[in-house]
């Protein structure tokens, strides 16, 4: 079985190309920062990043012809359940015209779609557990504002992947566990799992503050700082300015552990209330299921780092025992997932709108 998975993320496009569950290639393609900045709308990319992905489809002597399947990361979609949707007309319609959130796997479907014009006539185009899925509680949805819903938007595709292993790993059954997931990189998302749901989780814009994304912050100030600003301004403090890199210049977690290590004071500060605020978070989701925790599981990016596990540990091993997944297990998700759809042990779910 062919499949080639497909991960826009905002400087790179990451492919992978699997045969029978096997990786053969995978690739980071890196685009410079003052391409990107070039276009206006994210969706305006997909030609320049078809272009460069074909090209990679030809280095590698890979045929599209030949693919079973092509699945994409899934983008901001209304909220859908967990799991795979086809590429059709109607879903990249909403990516392209309705979506609410700007964001690099909104290109996911559609480059997808572009691969699949050069498959044959087998070859399945899916989006496999989008950024939007859905698995809230209705009490989860209330945020203190009637008009405003809390929204599950987060790092699904990573936080269910890792979540799955991290059961099978512990010999629990994922449909009967209780995991808190912290996604820990540029920006973070905690969730909790339960009985095979993801029933709430912090977003990047109202949790623990990230690398570079702000997290929650005080509505006051904010609401202030909406009259000095502009949307895009604030949209980018919040996204690309914030967290971390707001207090020390750098989104580079080593860079400040070796601040830290030299003795800098004010960053270790900020690291440790960047500890503090991602521990709170996940002593929050705890309360949802009466403390009873089956494991916490660090992944993303930062949870390579040995001082945040072992801060992290100190701090929440009381409620379960603590595991890192570090990294981001993305592409294999997305093709085991594009796997489970091809040999029909999934559903692929059509896409309502
Ligand atoms: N060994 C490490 N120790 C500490 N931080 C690390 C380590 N490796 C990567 N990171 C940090 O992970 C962050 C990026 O996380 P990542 O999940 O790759 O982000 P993105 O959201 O961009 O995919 C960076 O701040 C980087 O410094
Ligand atoms: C919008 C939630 C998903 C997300 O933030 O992804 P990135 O960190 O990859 O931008």
């Amino acid at each position: 079985m062919k499949i080639l998975a497909i991960n826009p993320g905002s400087t790179s496009t990451k492919v992978a190309y699997y045969v029978d569950g096997t990786i053969i290639k995978e690739q980071s393609i890196v685009h410079p920062l003052e391409t990107i900045e070039k276009f206006g709308a994210v969706t305006e990319q997909v030609d320049f990043r078809w272009e460069i992905l074909l090209r990679f489809l030809k280095e590698e002597k890979i045929s599209a012809v030949e693919l079973d399947a092509v699945v994409g990361r899934g983008g901001i979609l209304p909220p859908v359940k967990a799991g795979a949707y086809e590429v059709t007309e109607k879903l990249m319609n909403y990516l392209l015209y309705e979506t609410t959130v700007e964001h690099p796997s909104n290109l996911g479907a559609l480059l997808a779609n572009e691969v699949k014009k050069q498959g044959n006539e087998r070859t399945i185009a899916l989006v496999y557990d989008p950024v939007s899925v859905d698995e809230f509680e209705d009490v989860a949805r209330i945020s203190g504002l009637k008009g405003i819903e809390r929204k599950s938007l987060g790092h699904a595709l990573n936080m269910r992947a890792v979540a799955m292993k991290a059961a099978q790993d512990a010999q629990l059954d994922y449909q009967q566990a209780t995991l808190i997931v912290a996604h820990l990189g540029g920006g973070n998302s905690i969730s909790i799992h339960h009985q095979g749901r993801m029933i709430d989780s912090f977003s990047d814009d109202e949790g623990p503050f990230a690398t570079e994304r702000t997290g929650g912050l005080p509505v006051k100030e904010v609401i202030a700082l909406c009259y000095e600003k502009s949307k895009e301004e604030m949209l980018r403090l919040y996204k690309r300015e914030g967290g971390l890199k707001s207090y020390t210049g750098t989104n580079d977690a080593r860079e400040i552990e070796t601040r830290i290590k030299q003795g800098d004071e004010e960053a270790k500060l900020v690291y440790d209330a960047y500890i503090y605020q991602i521990a709170r978070a996940i002593g929050g989701l705890a309360t949802i299921t009466d403390g009873k925790v089956d494991r916490i599981i660090l992944t993303g990016g930062v949870a390579y780092s040995d001082y945040v596990v072992a801060a992290l540990t100190q701090k929440t091993a009381f409620i379960a025992p603590v595991i890192a997944e570090p990294g981001e297990h993305e592409m294999i998700a997305l093709s085991k997932g594009a796997e489970r759809v091809v040999l029909g042990q999934e559903e692929l779910h059509r896409f309502k709108g």
